[in-house]
């Protein structure tokens, strides 16, 4: 921990028995002040729990999983911290920052920026992915030795590319709606160019089915992906594409269990109808 290093308590609530939290911090992969969620369940009053990632999608902050997904019961039955980032750097004013809900603020799409004026604020993968589990494991009771991730939509993009570039690190990954082939869709067409400039090569560093091919060219350790989808999502054909994933995984022969939910949109209604089966599935790897 560095001399300076402070978390600032934002609120406080208790919830089926354990404690919803938002703090504030320094980030100093994103050089600006940030704010994320933890829910400890009650099981952390006797020592370490393990944690699950929740990685929100564009427009989202700390807050919306956790208000609206309806999470923290099975959380607390099972015994599994949550931990919510937000979806972007805050506050740092770039021009054309607040143009567009899927570029800028509240769209980072958990990258590296390597474009300017972007490069440096927008550090999401390095936020979700180092800075933020170091504090976290620094100031709560939880191991780190077992961590999970999952995500929404482009925070789901967010937890299959965290998994698939760092194998063995999370002990499961799970994903609502993701955007699979963010190369080939407008959200992630836009937010790569943006970001990372041209080089299409740079872009396939970050996407889902190009890091399934290239965990099966290195002979990397192959862990499950679980996909949850809405057949009603109104962004399914033309932005999240899961045929394109299941066509990569099956080529590949990459483990994949993609499910299919008839009528469910987009919406956080359909990430409540499933959560609970969600966590139950990181349980498994985690307990
Ligand atoms: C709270 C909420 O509704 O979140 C929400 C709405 C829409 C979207 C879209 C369109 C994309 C995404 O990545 O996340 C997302 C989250």
């Amino acid at each position: 921990m560095t001399a300076t290093e402070q978390l600032e308590l934002v609120s406080a609530n208790k919830v089926h028995g354990g404690w919803l939290k938002r703090y504030r911090h320094r980030s100093g992969s994103l050089d600006c002040d940030m704010v994320f969620a933890i829910y400890l369940p009650p099981q952390a009053e006797q020592g370490p729990v393990p944690m699950l990632w929740w990685l929100s999608g564009l427009t989202c902050t700390d807050e919306n999983f956790m208000q609206k997904a309806g999470a923290q019961k099975k959380a607390a039955e099972l015994g599994i911290a949550l931990i919510c980032p937000d979806t972007s750097p805050r506050g740092v004013n770039l021009d054309g920052e607040d143009d567009s809900y899927d570029f800028g603020s509240g769209a980072g799409f958990y990258v590296n920026a390597t474009r300017e004026p972007w490069a440096r604020h927008y550090r999401m993968y390095d936020y979700v992915t180092e800075e933020l589990p170091a504090l976290v494991k620094r100031h709560f009771p939880v191991d780190g030795e077992r961590e999970s991730i999952s995500g929404h939509s482009m925070g789901g993009h967010g937890a299959l590319i965290c998994a698939l570039k760092n194998p063995g690190r999370y002990r499961s990954v799970s994903a609502f709606a993701p955007i699979v082939n963010p190369m080939a869709c407008p959200w992630g067409e836009k937010a790569f160019s943006g970001y990372l400039g041209d080089d299409r090569a740079q872009w396939a560093q970050w996407d889902t089915c190009e890091l399934v091919k290239q965990a099966s060219k290195s002979g990397t350790e192959r862990q499950e992906l679980f996909v949850e989808q809405g057949e009603s999502d109104q962004f399914l054909e033309e932005q999240l594409k899961p045929e394109r994933l299941e066509a990569v995984c099956a080529e590949l022969d990459h483990p994949l269990v993609l499910r299919r939910q008839p009528g469910y949109d987009h919406s956080y209604f359909f990430m409540a109808s499933f959560i609970d089966e969600h966590l139950a599935y990181h349980a498994k790897h985690l307990l």
